[in-house]
């Protein structure tokens, strides 16, 4: 038997009990890293809890004990049986990105949503403990120095995503996407990505695991990928870089099947290749994406975009969101850059002498609706593939815009970063 006392002053006591299936002992289930029983070293997983101050916990429900717990102020004293078995704590760091939202409060099941942490997808969380295969221990990589909290495990998060989904209502899932190779990415016709599994991502891993990367000055460049709703101004973006440093910045050369024009020079405008060519391209998975407008295919293949790396330069294209799972390799690196727009208000002063390129107009001034519209896809892209998103820039002033692009995309090659562990640890492409 052993008298533990811990002083508490407001803060929790960073540790989580539990019944013990068979014998009905109150057991210590879990110490939270960092927390006041942790930094005590006084109190382990397994502990079986005999009193609280002064309170025999025997017959008594965990909730019972954990309301002596939290009305208790100053010095807590426990009676408790050591665990014979100290857990040896002999678990590595690791990093991950979240794919998904996380509310603790929210969970009914969390063992205790106070020590909960909650996230959103995207950000970096730091895994401390991963001993219990249902809830592991994380601190957010913003906020090392607290506390670390509980998180649903990959197998939970993965088990609850499934369920989540099973209730939601069916909705057909369209691979249908806009395109831009030619005017616009609105007045598109068919276009699709590959359609890998992310594709269909549902039940993708909840948790990515990151490294932190720096590329050396001799490797190639991360091909910056920019994504945004049709409109919003991503063409012009990448148009105003390229022509800032065109030596530095170039895009990939799209190919299709239509006829080269007398002015046209091949592998200039488009490189020029024959139906069977596209598909063969297709199909062995040489296509970012593709599309197909008036009979004719269009589509930016990896080779396109390798041919710019391989001149030390770097290479800027715009893809649909779908795109992204296909370009994330171990190969291109990309960097992805999310172009926003501003608030409807401000594009109404903003987008005043901007033109629109439509279905049925080229040249047409922004209407209200396709503000709208803009402001609606943007909130869905970001919705469904915010996790993939290196930087988001809000494009209001484009002087601004542009600037913050060229800033962005020399943070990507110069800066470390942290990107998905398998394109630096596998010799594989993934
Ligand atoms: N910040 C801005 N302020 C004012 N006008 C802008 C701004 N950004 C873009 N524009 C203008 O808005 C129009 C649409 O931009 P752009 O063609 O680049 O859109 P996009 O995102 O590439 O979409 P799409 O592929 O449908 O053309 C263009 O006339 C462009 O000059």
């Amino acid at each position: 038997m052993r008298i533990v006392c811990l002083v508490k002053n407001n803060q929790p006591l960073g540790a989580t009990i539990k019944r013990h299936e068979i014998t009905g002992d109150i057991t210590v289930a879990r110490v939270i890293h960092g927390g006041l029983a942790d930094r005590s070293g006084l109190l382990y997983a397994g502990d079986k809890l005999v009193e609280v101050n002064g309170v025999s916990v025997d017959g008594l429900e965990p909730e019972q004990v954990i309301n002596i717990l939290a009305l208790s102020q100053g010095t807590i004293m426990f009676k408790l049986i050591p665990v014979s078995d100290r857990p040896v704590s002999n678990q590595t760091t690791l990093y991950v990105r979240a794919m998904a939202d996380y509310w603790p409060l929210q969970d009914p099941a969390i063992p205790c949503a106070d020590a909960g942490l909650p996230f959103k997808k995207g950000e970096i969380l730091q895994i401390v403990d991963q001993n219990d295969a249902l809830w592991w221990q994380a601190r957010k990589l913003s906020d090392l120095s607290a506390c670390a909290g509980l998180i649903p495990s990959n197998h939970l998060l993965k088990r609850k995503q499934r369920e989540f989904w099973w209730s939601q209502p069916f909705q057909p899932h369209l691979c249908l996407k806009l395109q831009n190779y030619l005017l616009s990415r609105a007045n598109q016709q068919s276009c699709y990505a590959r359609c890998p599994s992310s594709c269909c991502s549902t039940f993708a891993a909840p948790y990515e695991e990151v490294v932190r990367y720096q590329r050396h000055p001799g490797d190639r460049n991360r091909l910056i990928v920019l994504v945004g709703p049709a409109g919003v101004g991503v063409n012009e973006l990448r148009r105003r870089l390229i022509a800032s440093n065109p030596r530095e910045f170039q895009s990939a050369v799209p190919h299709t099947t239509r006829v080269q024009k007398s002015y046209e020079m091949n592998g200039r405008e488009y490189h020029y290749v024959s139906k069977e060519t596209f598909e063969n391209m297709v199909y062995s998975h040489r296509m970012l994406e593709y599309g197909e407008y008036k009979g004719y295919m269009y589509g930016t293949s990896i080779d396109a975009v390798r041919t710019v790396l391989d001149e030390g330069k770097i290479c800027v294209i715009d893809l649909e969101p779908h795109g992204i799972q296909i370009a994330r390799t171990h190969e291109l690196k990309p960097y992805i850059i999310f172009i926003k727009p501003s608030s409807i208000s401000c594009m109404r002063q903003t987008r005043k002498n901007a033109r629109i390129i439509t279905d049925y107009y080229v040249n047409m001034k922004f209407k209200e609706e396709d503000l709208q519209e803009m402001e609606d896809s943007a909130k869905k892209m970001e919705a469904q593939f915010g996790q993939f998103f290196d930087q988001v820039i809000v494009n209001d002033n484009l002087q601004e815009a542009s600037a913050q692009l060229l800033s962005a995309v020399h943070h990507a090659q110069d800066e470390p970063q942290w990107v998905p562990a398998v394109w630096i640890c596998s010799d594989t492409q993934t």
